[in-house]
């Protein structure tokens, strides 16, 4: 999205994407590491922007933390590898668009692609109908072939490698150099039999797994069966895939990628030929008459429609002038106040209330509190436990900020197993009876976040908010509307008025909560 100032940019960040831990990196090359989108055998898949902006600065970079890597010829054979990639056509492969291959740990940074892994899709939805698997098998096969073409193998096409995104599918990663051990362990169900007695990858052994994933996407199975990897290598090398259930018109094609001898299985442009063929003998409709471009286009065009991917979410990135995050603050940044406003009328807001636990939109602010400001000849900071409730808020931009203070309400303990909204367990406290008081919040006030850095649960460690944030991330997040509960240290600001100089969220700890 935008750069707001030099100080802020705004971003659609990934909807699953969870905070950093104090060993995640803050930076990769000129990218700032905002959050995590997940991790697997080989490394871990970071949320990053690109302070200079761009039409979408947000890629997924992944860094590798293969202990095979460790080796100096492994390094080398990387380097050629990601220098090989970065050429490969985009549209359906997926390539880095930098990398540093010496870095300790190397890193590689790619476009980020909204999608659901086919995995997760196939297990949801069932097995693909006839033509959307026609599309997926035409798509996939364009992807191998953009990659061979630059005489790459992938050598670890599986389906969560693959994701289903609104436009067609799209393949990530690859294959590490030395990476055949790990493979074998984690993969063997995808691998060619070949690739089982140690070869290396090849175009063939990369028809096989195509047709290994396109066995699972016809059918719902692994064409192997589950197992053990010694179990599963001997079933690859030795027993016939089960295919029943995938569209008899190609099931002669799957078995002959599926075949032991690679000398026998057909080559990728054989697939992407025979998938459109079918497609096309069969497909009566007339709709992808008028659609310009290849073949796989038109394919797409016709098949894919109604393939929504998951929306991203917008936040307000904070930089320092020169394009660096504040020094030692905040491993994920949230809010995007000015953007909550513009979206709150449409489905984004939607969108945010049933990933984030479901408080409604803002109301119009209340009647303006009546209490007077209090504290202005305080001399000490105080710690109180406070309430800040949107609807209290007579300017939720520029402040001062109405706050209640509260106190856990008797006999009342939230249900265990349960995930609380934020008004829920808003309800668990009640007003200490002071009333309504209001303060500034210090822009570089010290937030610890608990619920509210965070779409989903699994991230507090006791109930107190355990996060790094700023006082401005905090503010950003009150234009959101939700009540939040928070423990906080209120001082006179330099003016005398009242200033809430550091915030720690409270809510309940998730293994209490489910
Ligand atoms: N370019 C990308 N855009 C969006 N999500 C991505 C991107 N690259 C990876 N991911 C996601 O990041 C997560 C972790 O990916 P990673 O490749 O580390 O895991 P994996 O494929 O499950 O494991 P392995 O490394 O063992 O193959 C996955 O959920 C994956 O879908």
């Amino acid at each position: 999205m935008s750069r707001r100032s030099q100080h802020e940019m705004s971003v659609l960040v990934p909807p699953n994407m969870g905070g950093l831990s104090s060993g995640d990196p803050r930076r990769l090359g000129p990218y700032l590491v905002i959050g995590r989108i997940g991790a697997g055998g080989t490394g871990t898949v970071y949320a990053a922007v690109d302070p200079m902006g761009g039409e979408d600065p947000l890629v997924a970079a992944k860094v590798l933390h293969s202990p095979v890597l460790a080796d100096p010829g492994r390094r080398a054979q990387l380097r050629e590898r990601l220098q090989a990639l970065a050429g490969v056509d985009g549209r359906i492969y997926v390539p880095p668009v930098r990398h540093d291959a010496d870095a300790d740990p190397p890193w590689l940074a790619m476009p980020y692609i909204s999608g659901i892994p086919l995995a997760a899709y196939i297990r949801r939805r069932g097995p693909m109908g006839r033509g959307r698997l026609l599309a997926l098998a035409a798509g996939l096969a364009e992807g191998l072939l953009a990659l061979h073409r630059h005489d790459v193998a992938h050598g670890d096409l599986k389906p969560s490698c693959v994701l289903i995104g609104a436009s067609g599918p799209r393949i990530l990663d690859c294959a590490l150099p030395g990476d055949e051990e790990h493979l074998r362990r984690t993969a063997g169900a995808w691998l060619s039999p070949e690739r089982h007695r140690g070869g290396d990858p090849t175009p063939a052994s990369d028809v096989f797994s195509w047709g290994a994933v396109m066995a699972f996407a016809a059918t719902g199975r692994l064409p192997f069966g589950l197992g053990e990897p010694e179990e599963l290598a001997r079933r690859v090398q030795e027993e016939e895939p089960v295919l029943d259930g995938a569209p008899p018109a190609l099931v002669p094609l799957l078995e002959r990628t599926l075949d032991k001898d690679p000398e026998r299985r057909p080559s990728v442009r054989e697939l992407m030929g025979a998938a459109i063929a079918v497609w096309e003998e069969e497909d009566e409709s007339d709709a992808a008459d008028g659609v310009k471009g290849t073949a796989i286009t038109k394919v797409l065009s016709r098949e894919w429609q109604g393939v929504v991917e998951p929306a991203r979410l917008p936040r307000v990135i904070h930089l320092e002038e020169d394009g660096v995050r504040r020094r030692g603050r905040t491993p994920l940044l949230i809010g995007a106040l000015a953007l909550a406003l513009a979206l709150v009328g449409g489905g984004a807001w939607a969108v945010l209330s049933a990933l984030g636990g479901g408080s409604a939109p803002p109301e119009d602010a209340g009647p303006a509190s009546s209490a007077p400001p209090s504290g202005a000849a305080e001399e000490e900071p105080r710690v109180e436990t406070v309430r800040f409730d949107p609807a209290a808020q007579q300017n939720p931009v520029d402040g001062p900020w109405t706050f209640t203070p509260v106190q856990r309400a008797e006999d009342m303990e939230p249900p265990e197993g349960v995930l609380l909204a934020p008004d829920t367990w808003s309800s668990y406290w009640t007003d200490a009876g002071e009333g309504p008081e209001e303060a500034v919040i210090a822009e570089d006030a010290e937030v610890q976040c608990a619920n509210f850095c965070q779409p989903g649960p699994g991230h507090i460690e006791d109930g107190r908010g355990t996060y790094e944030m700023t006082g401005q991330d905090f503010i950003d997040y009150l234009g959101w509307g939700r009540v939040v509960i928070a423990e906080v240290e209120i001082a006179p600001g330099e003016g005398g008025e009242p200033e809430i100089t550091r915030i720690t969220e409270l809510f309940p700890d998730p293994a209490a909560t489910g």
